[in-house]
């Protein structure tokens, strides 16, 4: 029985990883998730200056989740260009792969940091996920719902960034937007990788003792994650799987558990991201996780992911 997969012709020891965002925005979240049983790891979107994010309380649990409106808050691209540069080879201690993600307010500002970061990616020190589906920057809407903003930024990025490359998507619910964004995706073969899903974006929860939202930002409107999104990001790691055969799929969203990993990776995933199970459980939950799946393969007489990868059955 092996967990081990091959990723962009990278080797990792198991498929999981944390949701960008999710414990992976100071020094100590990063190294924390690099010693962990994680095979991979991500650092929090970044933009090029220090951000301080939206006024707290701007993440909560939630009955079936979490909510979390953080308004991208992060200690500046050259923070995570040197943790992944110098720090993060002293301490990773199993020679595990990890993703830089990148969030720029503006077409411009991506651009510049994707170009900053390509020399730390020839080196094959880090993987990029452009991520065009934040949802909590007050005034800026997520770019992956607006296909033509979504196109010149990939055009931007491309131009200037010479290697394989993933994006971080919202999730859809139409199938006419299914394929008018893998329409764009599949224009660019530098997009080697779709990650899906973000958070389910400006959902509200109410608490109902106190007759008031759980977050301040936004009147309390925030990306929603968790047990809540996983029918979505399921439907969005397929629709995408099925649609673009040339690239990998990441799925993220709803995994809580052993089986919510095998139903992502059977849609198409060949990676998995955890994000509110990872905020609630803490690190070990990869180690859980990781248990969960052999048993449920070990019943099933499934040996490596390849057997069930992207073999969901329709009736
Ligand atoms: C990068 C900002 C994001 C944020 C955030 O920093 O508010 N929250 C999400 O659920 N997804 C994001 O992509």
């Amino acid at each position: 029985m092996s967990l081990a997969t091959t990723f962009l012709g990278v080797n990792f020891a198991n498929p999981f990883m944390n949701a960008a965002g999710v414990m992976c925005q100071t020094e100590n979240e990063l190294t924390s998730l690099a010693q962990s049983s994680s095979g991979s790891l991500i650092t929090k979107s970044c933009t090029s200056a220090f951000r301080e994010g939206n006024p707290e309380p701007r993440y909560s649990k939630a009955p079936l989740g979490s909510i979390n409106s953080m308004g991208l808050p992060n200690l500046g691209f050259d923070f995570y260009f040197n943790y992944a540069k110098n720090t993060f080879p002293s301490v990773n201690v199993s020679n595990k792969p990890i993703f830089f993600s990148i969030s720029g307010l503006s077409l411009e500002e991506s651009t510049s940091m994707a170009q900053s970061l390509c020399p730390l990616a020839t080196e094959g020190q880090v993987i990029l996920e452009l991520n065009l589906s934040c949802p909590n920057v007050p005034g800026k809407p997520q770019i992956g719902y607006d296909m033509e903003d979504m196109d010149r930024y990939l055009n931007a990025v491309s131009s200037v960034y010479s290697m394989p490359f993933g994006v971080k998507m919202p999730p859809y619910f139409d199938f006419a937007h299914f394929d008018s964004a893998a329409a764009v995706l599949n224009k660019y073969d530098k997009v080697a990788f779709v990650t899906c899903i973000n958070s389910v974006g400006n959902g509200l929860v109410i608490d109902i003792d106190s007759e008031q939202t759980l977050i301040r930002p936004k009147a309390g409107f925030g990306g929603i994650g968790g047990s809540y999104v996983l029918p979505t990001a399921l439907a969005n790691v397929n629709a995408f799987y099925t649609r673009c055969p040339g690239k990998k799929i990441i799925g993220c969203g709803g995994v809580t558990s052993g089986s919510e990993a095998f139903m992502h990776i059977l849609a198409g995933a060949s990676l998995v991201q955890i994000g509110t199970q990872l905020q609630e459980e803490g690190v070990g939950v990869f180690d859980r996780i990781l248990s969960e799946l052999r048993t449920l393969m070990e019943k099933k007489g499934y040996t490596t992911l390849s057997d069930f990868h992207g073999k969901l059955k329709t009736l």
